[in-house]
């Protein structure tokens, strides 16, 4: 039973401290309930982000204890009940090579969901090792409710109407990757769920699989085409800023998982920033005679240490400022007329070589910053008309840089960490249409207030690798996205 708890643990990305919640005679999932804070220092729990996952999952603990009465949590066995209690979200079935519980939670599918077939298999399963299933879905959500505006149906209707909307990309594994053996561990084979199978060992050194299943708004597997991705997450986003809305497109993952090649794309296929571009100018080009011409802009800034850089400037420091109608403004930022794909492309091309080159100056690499290209639509007094954003994040494994030892890396690992978190409170707030968005928590939700207040739209992808050498990020990005 003690591997309840391990596994609980792991599934808040906690399992390093298993050995202190057991020297200290926790052992069940459900004695979770009894800690307060001034226990985390007792337990090695210091880090903000590690005290922050225990405190929601002491929550989500108590919750679920509370809805499903305080009987049960006395039970003889120890065993936690299949409904209503941590076992339905973290599922924590006892070894058995196949999956029942998975099985057991089809209420929380979501609507339209098809099941996740039992054929997806991966090479890793072959040895037969003990298997157990850990759901995911939306719902999960540190025991938050489901945002009503997740439920109905998923017709191309309903994707125009979605606020938001969150999406998974699997590239395949490189050549590269393929020859030093490495293991291809992500199932993507629906439209909507994705299933990484985790090789772990227990305390008595058994080996045993974990298959961690998660759901989102779509999930795109490694045959998907930039295209493919392109018309479900940017496409529908464009009609929005034609109509006079701010949209914001993010690209969220590990280094070398696939953002640039999402984004950017190749000659041969182009990324979300050309295809965009193209249905911007094709919508350019139809007459709008209520509006009068209209044109676009493009400006491309970084975000490195919560400082602002101009990336078609000369990497020249910028400051954001709230203006007297709350309206943040980029004082100075450059904003170049573009009159055709090409030449948005070159800009973009210009800007990036620009990122580049900078993280072999202040930056050591460029992974380590945000960047944000923002494709302005204006009528011919220059007033804007609507705006889309796409944001390349800084790689998700960068967040973790905060126990390293080097001081300046240490600050970079922090400053991600701290705007990665807060831009996740803001799009759950977006979700749960909360009244309060906690922009202010960091630079980067400050600049982009106006992607997550009023007439706005967001739409975020996390790449993931397939290797088994990258679980661990892999897991992590999902949970994020989650
Ligand atoms: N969907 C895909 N299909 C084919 N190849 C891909 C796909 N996604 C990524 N790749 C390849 O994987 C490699 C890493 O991808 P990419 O550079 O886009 O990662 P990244 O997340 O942008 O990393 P970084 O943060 O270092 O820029 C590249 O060689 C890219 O061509």
């Amino acid at each position: 039973m003690a591997s309840c708890l391990y596994e609980c643990l792991c599934e808040a990305g906690l399992e390093r401290y298993y050995p202190q919640f057991t020297a200290l005679g926790l052992r069940r999932p459900a004695n979770l309930s009894r800690l307060t804070m001034s226990d985390y220092p007792r337990l090695g729990v210091h880090h903000m982000q590690d005290r922050t996952r225990l405190f929601h999952l002491v929550q989500l603990v108590k919750t679920l204890q509370d809805g499903q009465g305080a009987e049960e949590e006395e039970e003889e066995d120890g065993s936690l009940p299949a409904r209503g209690t941590p076992r339905r979200q973290l599922d924590f079935s006892t070894p058995s090579g196949h999956s029942t519980h998975a099985d057991s939670v089809a209420p929380r599918r979501r609507p339209g969901q098809a099941g996740v077939p039992h054929s997806l298999r991966c090479p890793a399963k072959k040895e037969q090792t003990p298997l157990h299933r850990v759901t995911h879905s939306q719902g999960y959500n540190y025991g938050l409710p489901l945002s009503s505006a997740r439920a109905g149906g998923r017709g191309p209707a309903r994707v125009a109407a979605e606020r938001i909307r969150v999406c998974v990309r699997k590239r395949p594994l490189r050549g590269g990757e393929e020859r030093r053996g490495e293991l291809d561990v992500v199932d993507a084979q629906d439209h909507e769920s994705v299933l990484v199978h985790e090789k772990k060992e227990a305390v008595d050194l058994s080996q045993y699989t974990l298959q961690h299943v998660f759901y989102f708004d779509d999930v795109f597997g490694e045959s998907c085409t930039n295209e493919d991705v392109y018309r479900k997450t940017a496409y529908p986003l464009i009609q929005h800023v034609f109509n006079g809305g701010k949209a914001t497109c993010f690209a969220y993952g590990q280094t070398g998982a696939g953002k640039t090649h999402t984004m950017m794309g190749t000659a041969r296929s182009p990324g979300l920033y050309a295809l965009a571009a193209r249905d911007l100018f094709a919508r350019l080009g139809r007459p709008a005679p209520a509006r009068g011409p209209l044109h676009l802009c493009i400006s491309f800034f970084e975000i490195y240490c919560g400082q602002l850089y101009d990336l078609l400037d000369g990497r020249k420091r910028l400051f954001a400022r709230e203006d007297g109608r709350h309206v943040v403004q980029i004082v100075g930022l450059r904003e170049e007329r573009v009159e055709s794909v090409g030449t948005l492309l070159e800009v973009i091309s210009w800007g990036s070589r620009e990122r580049s080159r900078g993280a072999s100056g202040v930056n050591a690499d460029s992974s380590r910053s945000h960047a944000v290209i923002q494709i302005h639509l204006k009528d011919s007094t220059r007033r804007l008309v609507g705006r889309i954003s796409f944001i390349d994040l800084a790689g998700s494994e960068r967040a973790a840089d905060t126990r390293d030892p080097d001081r300046q890396t240490k600050m970079e690992g922090a400053e991600i960490n701290q705007s990665l978190l807060a831009l996740k409170e803001c799009i759950r707030a977006l979700d749960q249409e909360h009244s309060h968005t906690p922009f202010r928590q960091s630079k980067l939700t400050q600049v982009l207030k106006d992607s997550f207040i009023g007439n706005s739209k967001t739409c975020m992808i996390a790449n993931i690798s397939p290797s088994h050498v990258a679980t661990e990020h892999t897991l992590n990005t999902l949970r994020y996205a989650d």
